[in-house]
C-alpha cells in the first residue's frame, strides 16, 4: 500500500472537523491511518484537537524544519508536521485539515492521495459558524470567515461532499474514500 495524506478543505461552517472526528472514531482501531493533530497558533478548544503553541514556538520550529506544510489564517498560523509526513512515506493514510490556499503547494511538495472538499450553502455556513461559539466565530470574525469562503481559490477536489443532511450521511462517504485510498 502507498501511503499518502487525504487533505481535507473547504470554507469555515462545511464540517470538516465534525466530519474528521467521526471518520477518526470511526477507524479508531484500524492502524492504516493517522489523523494527526495540527499545530495552531490558537489557544485550545473543544471544536478541535490540536497543537496549541505560541507564535513563537510555531516559528522557532518552522526555522527548525518542523513544518511538511504551513500557513495562515483568521490571524492564526497552522502547520502539518514533518512527523506527519513521515507516517505518509511509511505507508499509513494521513487525514488532515489544510487551507483551500495550499492545496497547490501541498500537491508538490508532499504525496497527496486524495483532496476532499467538504461544502454547504452561504446561509447554512454562516448560521453553523454563528452557532458554533468559537473564538472568532461572532461579529466582525464572522463576517470575515464568509468573506473567506466567498474569495477562495478554486479547489481542484478528488472528491466532493456537500455537509447539509446529517453529518453521519457526508462522514459515511468520507470513510468510504478513506477506505478507497487502502485498497488502491
Ligand atoms: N451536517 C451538519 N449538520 C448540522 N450541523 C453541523 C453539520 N456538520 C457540522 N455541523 C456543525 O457546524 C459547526 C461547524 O462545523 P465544523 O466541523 O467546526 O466546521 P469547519 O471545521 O469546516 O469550520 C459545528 O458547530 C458543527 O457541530
Ligand atoms: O484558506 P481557507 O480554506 O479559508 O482555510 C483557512 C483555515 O481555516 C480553517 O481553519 P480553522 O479550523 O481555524 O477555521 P474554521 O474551523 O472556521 O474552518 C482551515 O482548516 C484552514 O486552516
Amino acid at each position: 500500500m502507498a501511503g499518502g495524506f487525504v487533505l481535507i478543505v473547504g470554507p469555515s461552517g462545511a464540517g470538516k472537523d465534525t466530519l474528521i472526528a467521526l471518520a477518526r472514531a470511526a477507524l479508531a482501531d484500524d492502524g492504516r491511518f493517522s489523523f494527526p493533530e495540527r499545530v495552531v497558533t490558537r489557544p485550545p478548544d473543544a471544536f478541535e484537537r490540536h497543537d496549541s503553541v505560541t507564535v513563537d514556538e510555531f516559528r522557532a520550529r518552522e526555522a527548525a524544519g518542523d513544518w511538511a506544510l504551513a500557513w495562515e489564517a483568521h490571524g492564526n498560523c497552522y502547520a502539518l508536521t514533518a512527523a506527519a509526513r513521515r507516517q505518509a512515506e511509511s505507508g499509513l493514510v494521513v487525514v488532515a485539515n489544510i487551507s483551500r490556499g495550499s492545496v497547490a503547494e501541498a500537491r508538490a511538495a508532499l504525496p497527496v492521495l486524495a483532496v476532499v472538499e467538504i461544502t454547504a450553502a452561504p446561509e447554512v455556513l454562516a448560521a453553523r459558524i454563528a452557532a458554533r461559539g468559537r473564538d472568532g466565530d461572532q461579529g466582525a470574525g464572522l463576517a470575515s470567515r464568509m468573506r473567506r469562503s466567498d474569495s477562495a481559490p478554486e479547489v481542484a477536489a478528488d472528491l466532493r461532499l456537500i455537509n447539509e443532511d446529517a453529518p453521519a450521511t457526508a462522514a459515511a462517504k468520507l470513510k468510504a474514500l478513506l477506505l478507497s485510498c487502502i485498497e488502491r
